[in-house]
């Protein structure tokens, strides 16, 4: 049977891009791919990387902080949001085209609209267009969820965060996850007086004892938090959004909900194909990404394993090596390194405590200190260094690091970790002084 292209990719995002141009440039595939909205998807677009220039930019008034405590008469000034919009704006429009020239150069044929699945091997395009492929990847991620209540309709989503027209002057962020605060501390440190409401304790799969850190010090910061509460409705009202939650009503000139993401396989055609999917609309897949469609094949946050760019990337190159390179390979779900951009930051790899000490006999060594630079500074910022550690295997099960530039720390930790080192080979490895991350390998007794 001949068919139109060897893979038909739906999805420009972290996944999709990867696969095709692996598939097509590396290994000579015949490729297409459909992008209903940018190329490059959302960790470029709306998600990781405008976050993390609005964390920069939300950073200066912090430094300036600080450069006041080491002698610089130097203030922060006004924030131009637009000026920083534009920016923006710009940097991701000349993103946008190095990913789109990443896949016409290795020869992937880019169709800008969206794609459905109509067959085992076939999909058709918004224009009408049906093509066939020996091979279909599904790789369009997710989208924002928000519950249903009254006034849903005047909340904002994190896809909303980067075009405001300006900033609100009070913003209520509802949700208690990476999004929810990542985004209390970009705005309350661009000038917003920012609240946040949970049903929950912020950042509850997180260790808890670093998770309770990092809230204490936005709290500290002044971001207001309402933990245990959930929202009735929102009424637009002439001083903003009255926002009611339980037994009060508080009012907001915004409201954002980050309260999750689900699957975005609505009306994708992947039930009428006979893909099976999770409640939540989720595309399972086995080890090797594939579904139980052998020529359809799912990588990314759509399949909702870990939503995180650099898993989406890796589970699109593997499948591209499995499927047309001849060297099958299998995406390695376990210690995935993560980071929670607020200030401090929070990164984090392994086991937290509390599951640890569910499945097995621990010991956990930690301190919390407050860091040469910010103590000098007059800051009161304190930094967490933690360890979990297995007592039958010695193998550092969970690292977990509150700290200034706690992302780049993490991956460091996380490749030890993933080589299986134990509390010992931590030991002997020699500290770099003075620094923060010393105290990783200097951690001489369990504090439980
Ligand atoms: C605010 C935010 C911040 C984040 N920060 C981080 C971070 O700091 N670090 C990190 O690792 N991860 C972060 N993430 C998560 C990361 O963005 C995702 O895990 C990653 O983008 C998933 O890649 P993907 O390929 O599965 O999907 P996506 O990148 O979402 O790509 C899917 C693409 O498919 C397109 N599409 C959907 N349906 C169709 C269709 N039918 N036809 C054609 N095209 C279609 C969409 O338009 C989209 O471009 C963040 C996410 C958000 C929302
Ligand atoms: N730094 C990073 O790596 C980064 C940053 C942003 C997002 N991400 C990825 O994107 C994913 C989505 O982020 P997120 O923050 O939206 O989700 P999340 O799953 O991390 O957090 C969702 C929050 O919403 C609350 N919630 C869920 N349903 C609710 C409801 N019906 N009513 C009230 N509250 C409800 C939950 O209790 C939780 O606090 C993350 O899990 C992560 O994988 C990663």
């Amino acid at each position: 049977m001949s068919f139109d292209y060897d893979l038909f990719v739906i999805g420009g995002g972290s996944g999709g891009v990867r696969a095709a141009r692996i598939a097509a440039g590396e290994y000579g595939a015949r490729v297409a791919l459909a992008e209903e909205y940018r190329m490059g998807g959302t960790c470029v677009i709306r998600g990781c990387v405008p976050k993390k220039l609005m964390v920069y930019a939300s950073s200066v008034p912090t430094m300036a902080e600080e450069a006041r405590g080491y002698g610089w008469s130097t203030e922060v000034g006004r924030f131009d949001w637009q000026a920083f919009r534009a920016k923006l704006e710009a940097e991701l429009n000349r993103l946008e085209a190095i990913y789109r020239k990443g896949q016409t150069g290795a020869g992937v044929t880019v169709h800008d609209q969206r794609a459905t699945v109509i067959g085992p091997h076939e999909v058709r395009l918004a224009d009408g267009t049906e093509i066939s492929a020996k091979h279909i990847l599904v790789a369009v991620g997710d989208v924002p969820f928000v519950p249903e209540f009254e006034g849903r309709e005047h909340v904002l989503t994190s896809n909303d965060m980067f075009k405001l027209d300006a900033l609100p002057r009070r913003l209520l962020i509802v949700g208690g996850g990476y999004i929810a605060v990542e985004f209390a501390c970009i705005m309350e440190g661009l000038g917003v007086q920012v609240t946040v409401w949970n049903r929950s304790p912020l950042m509850r799969y997180f260790d808890r004892e670093c998770a309770d850190l990092v809230t204490e010090q936005m709290q500290a910061r002044g971001i207001a938090t309402r933990i245990g509460v959930t929202v009735d409705r929102v009424r637009k009202t002439a001083e903003g959004l009255a926002v009611t939650g339980g037994e009060s009503t508080e009012t907001f000139d915004a409201v954002l909900y980050a309260t999750g993401r689900v699957p975005n396989t609505k009306g994708l055609g992947l039930d009428a194909a006979g893909i099976k999917l999770a409640v939540n609309g989720a595309v399972m897949v086995d080890d090797w990404s594939q579904t139980n469609v052998p020529s359809i094949y799912a990588v990314g946050d759509v399949t909702d394993r870990i939503a995180l760019t650099p898993v989406a990337i890796r589970e699109g190159h593997a499948f591209a090596d499995t499927v047309f390179g001849a060297r099958p390979r299998r995406m390695d779900h376990d210690l995935v390194p993560s980071a929670v951009f607020t200030r401090p930051e929070f990164g984090t790899c392994g086991l937290t405590e509390e599951i640890a000490r569910a499945q097995e006999e621990i010991e956990v060594y930690a301190t919390s200190f407050r860091p040469m630079r910010s103590s000098f500074a007059g800051s009161p910022d304190k930094v967490l260094m933690k360890l979990v550690v297995s007592k039958a295997t010695r193998k550092v099960l969970g690292c977990h690091i509150v700290a200034p530039d706690a992302g780049e720390m993490i991956q460091l930790a996380a490749i030890a970790m993933k080589m299986g080192a134990t509390k010992e080979q931590f030991d002997a490895t020699c500290a770099v002084h003075p620094t923060m991350a010393e105290e990783l390998v200097t951690l001489r007794k369990p504090v439980r």
